[in-house]
């Protein structure tokens, strides 16, 4: 029988944890990038919950551990038994369990048993987070945002079409615990997601439980929804600590390109940092994927612009933009970005040696059409009111692997952007 999502839902259960804690800072770096791997120790106390997740995961098929099962199942029927009867009426991908009622969880403790879940993978890759700090002294600390396209699960799949990467690697079970552990170790203070199709049952539980909370803006006709046995649509989804920041107002954006209404969403907030006191925006985007949609992108993106110029009240709150922006530095959508009145800069071009060059890449996968690799996502922000003080780097050609992504080693075809802000320190004209 497969235990390991019993063995998962054990931090869920724990009643001492007292909140987020810190793990161990990443390492920091100036610019030197030695391939590095780190190993999933398994604890010795949890070897029975490795070996039986394990066993369990070899001898599972496709069919039988389809989306939706195990623990996204048994996280729907707590759900069932916390919230109130009306719950129950709704399918099963908006059945949410109430955070109020649930003990948070330890992440060292969740994290441990994600690597137990992995032990029987390749070891992950190390990145370093590359030390940016102009002469910007702040006395508060950073704020780490982490921009991330999962990958749905529905779309990797049953639609993608990565013809390199095996069936086995995109199991939900241990994909999961990939993407966690890609978000336990780098701690964000503010995560924004792409193709998340596990909000309700997986990110939103968890992550509450973690000190987050969160908001999912779904697409109106996911193409999730094509895909059998799907978990519902994937969309936009937004997690800040709340130990570290007041949520002053949220909107759910349905962009338009042209007068028309898309099928591409983005959701904005308006923070409070609890330590300064200082407010800034942030907003997380995907928008519409593909060649020969250039146009339409590009209207996607003025219409996002134009609701974050009223957003900012004209910049004068400080805005940080992250998303798969399925377009690369060429594209007319990237050039309004960079050149609207909001002042914004590309936080990843500072990791170039001129500070005004992308990253080569921030996908790589293989379709049946080929090779595909792009720079498609970024972290836009308010260069006159934040600094970038670091930023992660990427993973390598050689760590990506010929295969490239996903992997058994890596869960999503895009890789995590994380970027450390500070507020600069005059506030003239910044809220
Ligand atoms: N019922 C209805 O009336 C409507 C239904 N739909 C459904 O939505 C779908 C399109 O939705 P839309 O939001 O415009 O989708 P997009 O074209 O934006 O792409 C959707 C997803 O497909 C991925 N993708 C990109 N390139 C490829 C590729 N070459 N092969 C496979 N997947 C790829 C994208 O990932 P990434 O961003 O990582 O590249 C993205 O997450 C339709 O196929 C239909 O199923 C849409 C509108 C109306
Ligand atoms: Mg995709």
């Amino acid at each position: 029988m497969y235990q390991s999502p019993r063995r998962l839902c054990s931090a869920l259960l724990q009643r001492d944890a007292p909140g987020l804690r810190r793990l161990p800072a990443p390492r920091l770096r100036r610019r030197s990038p030695p391939p590095a791997i780190v190993p999933r120790p398994a604890s010795p106390r949890l070897l029975a919950a490795v070996s039986a997740a394990s066993g369990a995961a070899r001898s599972c098929s496709r069919t039988a551990c389809s989306m939706g099962n195990g623990t996204s199942r048994l996280y729907s029927a707590l759900a069932k038994t916390l919230t109130s009867s009306a719950a129950s009426q709704h399918p099963e991908y908006l059945v949410s369990p109430d955070p109020e009622h649930l003990e948070p969880i330890d992440p060292k403790e969740l994290l441990e048993e994600c690597r137990a879940v992995l032990h029987t993978r390749p070891p992950r890759y190390q990145r370093d987070f590359v030390d940016l700090r102009t002469d910007c002294p702040s006395s508060h600390p950073p704020i780490r945002v982490m921009q991330w396209n999962i990958l749905a699960q529905a779309l990797g799949e049953g639609k993608d079409n990565f013809v390199q990467c095996p069936v086995e690697a995109l199991r939900w079970e241990e994909r999961k615990c990939l993407i966690l552990e890609e978000i336990l170790a780098y701690q964000p203070d503010i995560l924004c997601l792409q193709e998340v199709d596990h909000y309700f049952d997986t990110f939103h539980p968890l992550l509450s439980r973690l000190g987050y909370q969160g908001t999912f803006f779904p697409k109106p006709w996911s193409p999730c929804l094509d895909v059998e046995h799907n978990n519902g649509p994937d969309g936009c989804a937004l997690f800040f600590l709340q130990n570290r920041f007041k949520l002053v107002n949220s909107a759910n954006i349905r962009l338009t390109a042209m007068t028309l209404k898309t099928n591409q969403v983005a959701i904005a907030q308006t923070l409070e940092c609890k330590e300064s006191g200082r407010q800034f925006c942030i907003a997380v985007t995907h928008l519409k994927a593909r060649t020969g949609w250039e146009r339409f992108r590009s209207a996607q993106g003025c219409d996002l612009l134009q609701n974050l110029q009223n957003i900012t009240q004209g910049a004068k709150i400080p805005l940080i933009v992250c998303g798969d922006f399925n377009a690369e530095p060429t594209e007319e959508v990237y050039k309004h970005f960079a050149s609207s009145s909001l002042n914004l800069n590309s936080a990843y071009k500072l990791l170039s040696p001129d500070g005004q060059s992308e990253p080569p890449y921030t996908t790589w996968k293989i379709r049946t059409s080929g090779e595909c690799r792009h720079t498609l996502d970024y972290i836009w922000y308010s260069k006159h009111a934040l600094s970038v003080r670091s930023a992660l780097d990427l993973l390598t050609e050689e760590q990506i692997g010929p295969n490239r992504l996903p992997s058994f080693n890596y869960p999503s075809d895009h890789l995590s952007l994380v970027c450390d802000f500070s507020f600069n320190e005059e506030p003239g004209g910044s809220l």
